[in-house]
């Protein structure tokens, strides 16, 4: 019964359901003394003739942040900072060859308030926060994803958000920065900052080709295809987002994204509730209020076969280890042929119609409508 219920909700894997990974027990003691859930799965893929399992450990890590929003920015960042350090060692020590944070994860998400004080959280690129990750990048010759809010020294001092990409070396490889900026609800993202400005990179790491989806880029198919089609093999989607808003969509759109694509998604939501000293509306006719709502953490991992890891929780800190054979990806675009089947031709000319001033629907009106 038990298997049936697992087989609907959360997909089998090579007909199982995904197996638990025992990790090394410094990893565990730190969860315990730092008061952070640890959890491990594996996917697996079919035995292959020609190729060998290519199996990447990847790791996601989910937090609140750690001061009030009232206090220093310095001091709230220094807190993350602090706050993240233990989970960082427990997912260098359990062997995490890839290693991503949530969407702005060295500061609260201050968005909503429209308040042009926090832009000083911004950094560049080569700023504190990475040179804070490059350290564990080296140490355990780990590839870190670290989604900031960045300042662009280069080009006027504009913001970003944007995504830097850490390779085993420490050495930066690159970066990706949201291609759509969320205008939705208190989501005010862009009274800060405008559409990327980096298009769709799949960055070839020594682990395997990765991209980033920046949270609301999940809801839009046509830039979760792109990065397929550069090649990516797991995509990561750190998000900042909250229970009325997005909770009923939270386990379907990565699953679908995964199915679709082909790819891995690994998905990645901050955790509490974060409250601010001024109140803001929602512009929904609702009073003002203080806070944004219950960002409901719940990461997790989905697959090109449908099956997923069971989230993180909805109110821990979390570290979110999985390992995944990448052979997966192929077999699956093999098995189902979506890259064969689309019609990217058919698509292309209607889109390219679509973007013309005088593009009409394609609709055939029933001649005996309001007869
Ligand atoms: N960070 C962000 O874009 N949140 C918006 C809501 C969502 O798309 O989940």
């Amino acid at each position: 019964m038990l298997q049936e219920v697992n087989r609907l909700l959360t997909g089998l894997n090579c007909g199982k359901v995904l197996e638990t990974i025992t990790l090394p027990e410094s990893a565990t003691t730190l969860s315990i003394e730092h008061g952070f859930d640890l959890k491990a799965f594996c996917f697996h893929a079919d035995k292959e003739v020609l190729r060998e399992p290519r199996v990447v450990r990847v790791g996601l890590i989910q937090n609140s942040i750690a001061l009030p929003t009232t206090a220093h920015i310095v001091d709230q960042k220094h807190a993350i900072f602090e706050k993240v350090k233990p989970i960082i060692h427990a997912a260098g020590s359990s062997g995490v060859n890839i290693l991503c944070l949530q969407e702005f994860w060295m500061m609260p998400y201050v968005f909503c308030t429209r308040e042009k004080k926090w832009c000083e959280f911004a950094e560049s690129i080569d700023g504190e926060s990475t040179k804070f990750l490059q350290s564990f990048a080296l140490k355990y010759n780990m590839v870190i994803i670290s989604p900031i809010l960045e300042r662009d020294m280069n080009h006027g001092e504009v913001i970003w958000n944007t995504a830097v990409v850490i390779g085993n070396h420490g050495n930066i490889i690159g970066i990706h920065r949201k291609n759509h900026v969320t205008r939705v609800g208190p989501f005010n993202e862009s009274t800060y900052y405008m559409e990327g400005n980096t298009g769709h990179p799949v960055f070839e790491t020594a682990f395997g080709k990765i991209a980033i989806n920046i949270c609301y880029g999940r809801h839009i198919p046509l830039n979760c295809l792109t990065f397929g089609l550069n090649g990516a093999e797991i995509v990561f989607n750190p998000c900042a987002t909250v229970g009325e808003l997005t909770e009923s969509m939270w386990p379907i759109e990565a699953r679908y994204g995964a199915i679709a694509n082909s790819y891995f998604v690994a998905s990645i939501n901050r955790v509490g509730t974060e409250t601010f000293s001024s109140s803001f509306t929602a512009g929904d006719g609702k009073p003002a209020h203080s806070d944004l709502g219950y960002f409901y953490g719940s990461s997790y991992i989905s697959a090109p076969d449908a099956s997923c890891t069971p989230p993180l929780s909805r109110n821990r800190d979390g570290l979110l280890i999985s390992d995944m054979d990448l052979n997966l990806c192929r077999q699956f675009k093999d098995k189902w042929c979506f890259r064969m089947t689309a019609r990217y031709e058919m698509y292309a000319e209607t889109l390219a119609w679509y973007l013309k001033p005088d593009f009409e629907p394609q609709i055939i009106r029933d001649p005996l409508l309001n007869k």
